[in-house]
């Protein structure tokens, strides 16, 4: 396994309508899966942006092992594998020829290579056998691991990943689980979920987000330490279930009034 560091040094984000996605971050992420958590806005999806490298941040630095994000992008970008929280497919090609178009656009030049890549990448998120039916036929959980297999493509050191569970029934969620754990144990991944259990099933360390600030940063069960001896009270719990932070906000509401 290749050792990543990530430093982030007060970082911030100001989009153009003013809104402060991000506000003053400052953390380190070494080798492992991390996940972040929060609510819906709490700027998960920006921080991942900005960490493969789509979006540049409005104040402070991120290092990745000692390299800055905005003048070295060309070559962080070779290490990194990104999937998006909205991801588009040409629903009517395979789901092998998808892959190949990406290879092709992330320069895997050799038509052998990007073959066995794409075999490769398929096979490690359960999808080898639906390799040559359209993707017009897969599943939501199929169509997000090929977005998973997508961003595998280039055989990345750093996975970015954002909700990558969002949306699934438990069977894929729990796939998906299995693929980020699975992994987590060559590669550094980064994801997003506002989903607890996710966090529980795969992280090493996690931070919270909460309105663009850090909130939380450490293992699992230190959280859990942080939060004995205080109660919540949940109504919605078939949500609950699984620990969704969007449940948070309506139960700290309730406190308050
Ligand atoms: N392009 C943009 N222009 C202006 N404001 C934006 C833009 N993208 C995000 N925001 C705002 O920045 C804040 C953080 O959004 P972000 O998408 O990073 O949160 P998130 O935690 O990923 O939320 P979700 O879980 O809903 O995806 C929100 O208030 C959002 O409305």
């Amino acid at each position: 396994m290749v050792l990543i560091m990530i430093g982030i040094n007060n970082l911030s984000k100001r989009y153009n309508n003013n809104c402060m996605a991000l506000d003053d971050i400052t953390c380190r992420i070494g080798t492992g899966v991390f996940g972040l958590l929060g609510e819906n806005g709490a700027g998960k999806s920006t921080l991942l942006k900005i960490l493969a490298t789509m979006i540049e941040p409005t104040g402070g630095t991120v290092t990745v092992n000692g390299l800055d994000l905005c003048s070295e992008k060309a070559v962080i970008r070779k290490q990194l594998g990104y999937l998006p929280q909205e991801f588009g497919f040409y629903a009517r090609l395979t789901g092998f020829e998808m892959l190949e178009y990406f290879a092709v656009i992330k320069g895997i030049a050799n038509k052998q290579a990007r073959k066995t890549q794409v075999n490769e990448a398929m096979e490690l998120v359960n999808l080898a056998e639906v390799r040559n039916k359209r993707i017009s036929t897969y599943s939501f959980g199929m169509k997000q691991r090929l977005g998973c297999a997508q961003a595998l493509l280039g055989k990345p050191q750093l996975l970015i990943m954002d909700e990558p569970t969002a949306g699934l029934d438990p069977v894929e969620r729990n796939n998906i689980r299995n693929i980020i754990s699975e992994l987590g144990r060559k590669i550094t991944i980064i994801y997003s979920t506002h989903i607890l259990a996710d966090i529980e099933a795969c992280c090493s360390e996690f931070a919270i987000l909460r309105q663009g600030s850090l909130a939380f940063k450490g293992k699992p069960d230190e959280l859990a330490k942080l939060a004995t001896g205080m109660s919540w009270q949940i109504k919605d719990t078939a949500r609950a279930k699984d620990g969704d932070m969007s449940l948070m906000e309506s139960a700290r509401q309730e406190e308050d009034e």
